[in-house]
This record gives structure tokens, sequence and C-alpha cells, in this order.
């Protein structure tokens, strides 16, 4: 009796589950019907027949759909399944909807084994206290403190490159790649010249490229969705193993400075490491050791991938047009003269043509091209009103090369930033560090070390390349996977 009982409840929670979900799936599908649907669409699954293939076909994929919502004017619906995803590529649409959705779409808690609830992955009231307290750690006077650190990383990169001086083609991604681990290692965790510098190596970049590789896998494989299926694929394996390396990082040095009794020692050095001022919030009862651990893995994860990825955009692209190179070299030659000095704070508002050049390059070749996101409120933006729980897809790609940019918006012409008239009136068209409340928050620390590290390599090398060789690859950031290598001369 008891039993049948029981089985009457749970049919009564699935039927008002499945109602719930096809009340709001029509909802969702009336508001929306004016948006075009992208083409191919087919019942039940919708477009997922089209992210088949492997990640460069994907790539290719999500370029054309982005360039059919522009010249949809903006908005397409992509059907992941039965229920439509707002594909957005209109900058008058792009802050209002990212502002109302500052809770990321599901997907991106395939991420959660190694970045838990840290800024990234994080939602709800969590991410707004995690945001709120990790501000300070990224303000001018911290990252100021950090100079020293990408000025003597930029001389070590100079170093690494110099064998392949006058010796053709070679790959510059493994010299970019370990020399920003090291970068965010040292001002993340505070390790410059400690044992643990032995920790960051290739096998963390490789566990961290195979990591986001298999949550791209997972993205695209709709039944690896359903936990219980993902928990027996050969995929769940390889993640457990590149988390393990992921996390052995941060957990050890943070139970070594844990176990540090003298932390006057640390706080009055000339930089504090993001960790230092983590630990002080712990301290504060604001953060447990499990929080602080996710945020550094966080900071990690986020702050070296993307800025080495936007350096290898950018030395391919000045290598393919010598005019901007030698642009941006006189300019250095302005700023610093003959001498071969260590770029000081002073010195980063002086280098406006190389600004240009690194936010051409990444509107071009926008590490993070896309953004998910779940609206958390009802929307209702001049003619697109959407209810609580819809998904967004902001093609960030897409937007920064869509008519605003006018019809030579597939050139690389870093100029365009030096004339207010050559720029599209809404300044979010330019969104490669996202936009909103929910932006990148070590945007300022990524120019930072970017101009510091191209003044020491364009004052010791010239660069050559052909950006019109690249073939690239969705990996959740954007990576080359062919025609991606550069060759150097000494200047
Ligand atoms: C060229 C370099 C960089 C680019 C293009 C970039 C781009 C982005 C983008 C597009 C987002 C939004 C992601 C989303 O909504 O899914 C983001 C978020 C974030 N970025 Fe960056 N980023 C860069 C460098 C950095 C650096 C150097 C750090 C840290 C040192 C960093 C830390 C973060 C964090 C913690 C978030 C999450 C913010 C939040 O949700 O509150 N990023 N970044």
């Amino acid at each position: 009796m008891l039993g049948i009982f029981l089985l009457l409840v749970l049919l009564i929670i699935v039927c008002a589950v499945g109602a719930v979900w096809a009340w709001e799936r029509m909802l969702l599908v009336h508001r929306t019907a004016h948006v075009p649907t992208l083409p191919e669409v087919l019942p039940v699954i919708g477009h997922a027949h089209k992210l088949r293939g492997d990640q460069t076909q994907i790539w290719e994929y999500l370029k054309e759909i982005s360039l059919i919502t522009n010249k949809n004017g903006g908005l397409s619906k992509l059907y992941l399944g039965p229920t439509p995803c707002i594909l957005v590529t209109d900058p008058e649409l792009a802050l209002p909807l990212m502002n109302a959705s500052l809770d990321k779409f599901y997907v991106y808690n395939f991420g959660s084994s190694w970045l838990g609830e840290g800024l990234i992955t994080g939602s709800g009231p969590t991410w707004k206290r995690h945001r709120k307290l990790l501000m300070p750690a990224f303000n001018q006077h911290i990252l100021n403190g950090f100079l020293d650190i990408f000025n003597h990383q930029s001389s070590m990169l100079v170093k690494a490159l110099s064998p392949q001086v006058g010796k053709g083609e070679f790959e510059h991604w493994p010299y970019l790649s370990v020399n920003a681990l090291e970068t965010i290692c040292q001002t993340a965790l505070g390790l410059p010249d400690t044992e643990d510098e032995s920790l960051i190596n290739e096998k963390y970049s490789d566990a961290m490229e195979n990591f986001l590789d298999n949550v791209v896998h997972r993205i695209m494989t709709i039944w690896l969705h359903l936990e219980f299926v993902y928990k027996w694929s050969p995929t769940k394996d390889s993640e457990m193993k590149n988390v393990a390396v992921l996390k052995s990082l941060s957990t050890k040095v943070l139970n070594k400075r844990k176990d540090q009794t003298n932390d006057a020692d640390v706080s009055d050095t000339k930089f504090k490491a993001f960790l230092e001022i983590l630990l002080e919030q712990g301290k504060s009862g604001n953060l447990s050791d499990q929080e602080i651990r996710e945020e550094v893995d966080t900071i990690i994860a986020a702050g070296h991938d993307t800025s080495s990825t936007a350096l290898l955009y950018t030395l391919i692209l000045l290598g393919s047009h010598p005019e901007a190179q030698e642009r941006a070299y006189e300019e250095i030659e302005e700023v610093f003269g003959d001498s071969d000095r260590d770029v000081q704070k002073e010195d980063l508002p002086k280098l406006i043509y190389l600004e240009a050049v690194i936010k051409e390059s990444l509107r071009l070749y926008p590490t993070v091209p896309l953004v998910a996101r779940e609206v958390d409120t009802d929307v209702n933006v001049e003619n697109l009103n959407l209810p609580k729980g819809s998904t967004i897809v902001l093609s960030i790609w897409g937007m920064q090369r869509g008519a605003a940019w006018g019809a030579a918006a597939g050139d690389y012409r870093p100029a365009r930033w030096l004339d207010p008239a050559a720029l599209p009136e809404n300044p979010n068209a330019f969104a490669a560090f996202s936009i909103g409340k929910r932006s990148c928050i070590g945007k300022t620390y990524a120019m930072m070390s970017m101009k510091t590290t191209l003044v020491h390599l364009l004052r010791r090398y010239r660069i050559r390349a052909d950006h019109t060789k690249l073939v690239c690859k969705f990996g959740f950031v954007l990576k080359p996977v062919a025609g991606h290598s550069i060759s150097i001369e000494l200047r």
C-alpha cells in the first residue's frame, strides 16, 4: 500500500516538473517568436547535430552562426535540444542582457571539480560575496606591486627565445605558456625563488588544456550532461587525473603558507600576492580554506592561459602587419629611448599605440569567444522579452566583427582605436573582457602584464608571421591548431 502511495507521489512530482518545464519552454518560444531560428534545426535535438565533430569543426560552426546572427540584426535562436538559447551579437542588447544574467549557464558546473564555487564557476549569493571580497586584491596599488615580476618574467622570455633568432619558423606558444604560468603563480601564490617553482611546468599546462578539452567534449556530447551517465565515462577518469595535477600546486602552497607562523615577513614584502590577501580574508572568517583554494585556482586558471593566448595572437598579427609592428616599436623608442630599462608604472599610460595593438588583436581573436549565462530575472529590453531562467549566449567574436565596426571589420587596424570616429558608438561592441557586473576582474592586470611583455620583446626582436594560415579550435579559450608559428630576428 505504502509502495503504491510513494509511486503515486513520485508520478505526481514527475508530472509537475514536466508541466513546469513545458510551460516555461512554451513561454520562451512564444515570447521569442520574432527571433529568427538558425538554419537546419531538427525536431527534439534542435541544432545538437551541428555541434558534432572535432573542436575545429565546432569553432567553424560557432563562427558561421555568429555571422548569421549579425545578418539577422544581432539575435538568433539556437536550439540545444528542444529549448532555445538566445544567441546575441547586438551591442545595444548585450549590456542589459549580461547584467540581467549574473548566473552562469549550468555547463560551467562541469569545471567545478577543479574550480568549485570560485568566481568563474560560482553563481548567486556566493559569487556576489566572493566578488566583493576579491575586488581589493585587484586594486591599482596591488597591481603596481607586480610590475617587478612582470619585468623580470619578460626578460626571462626574451632570453628563452634567443636560441630561435634567425632559425626560421618555430612555435612560440610553449614559451609564452610556461612564462605566463610562472608569472601568475608568482603573483597569485607569491612563489618567486622558492622550491615550489618546480611545481610549475608543462605538466600543469597540459593538465589544464586537457581539462578544458574534456569540458568542451562534455558540453558537445549532450548525454554526458547527465551526471549518472558521465560518471561512468572515460572522460570522467581523465578529468579526475587532470584535477589531481591542477589542485596539487595550490594545495601544497596553501598548506605551506598556513604553516608559516611568521606572517609579518610575508606582508612586509614590496608586493602582496593574491594568496596573502585571501589568507587575510580567511583569518577574518570571510573565506574558508576550501574557498581560498578555489579562488587561487580560479585566478591561476583565468589569469595565465588567457593572457598567453592573447599574446600569441598579438605576435602573429604584428608579424603579419610590419607597418603596425614598426609603429609600435617607434612608440617604444619614444618612451624608452635607447635604454632597455624596466617598464615603470608611469610608462604604461604613454604606450597608447601598443594598447591599441593589443585591443585590436583581442577584437579579431577574442581569447574567450563566447560566454553563456542564465537570465536571473524577467527581462524586457527593446523588443526582447525573456522569462527568468532563459539561456543567453553572447558571441563576443561575432559582436566584435559586426556592422558597428564598419566595412573593414575583418581587417587588422590598430589605428582605429586612436580615432573615436572610427569606433562603434556603443563601447560595449568591444567585449573581449566581457561586459557588465560580471566582466573580467583581471583586465587591468592583463593589460599591464601584456604591455610590459611586448615592450621587452619588440625592442629586442623583429617578428615575422602569416596570420592567414591560422586554424583555430574552440576549447573555451580560442586556441590555434595550425599556422601559429613565428620567426624572429634581432633588431
Ligand atoms: C587577455 C587576458 C584576459 C581575457 C581576454 C579575459 C577575459 C575574460 C572574460 C571574457 C571573462 C568572462 C567569462 C564569463 O563570463 O564566462 C573573464 C572573467 C574572469 N577573469 Fe579574465 N581575462 C583575461 C585575463 C585575466 C587575468 C589576468 C585574470 C586574473 C589575474 C582574470 C581573472 C578573471 C576572473 C576571476 C573572472 C571571473 C569574474 C567573475 O565572474 O566575477 N582574467 N575574463
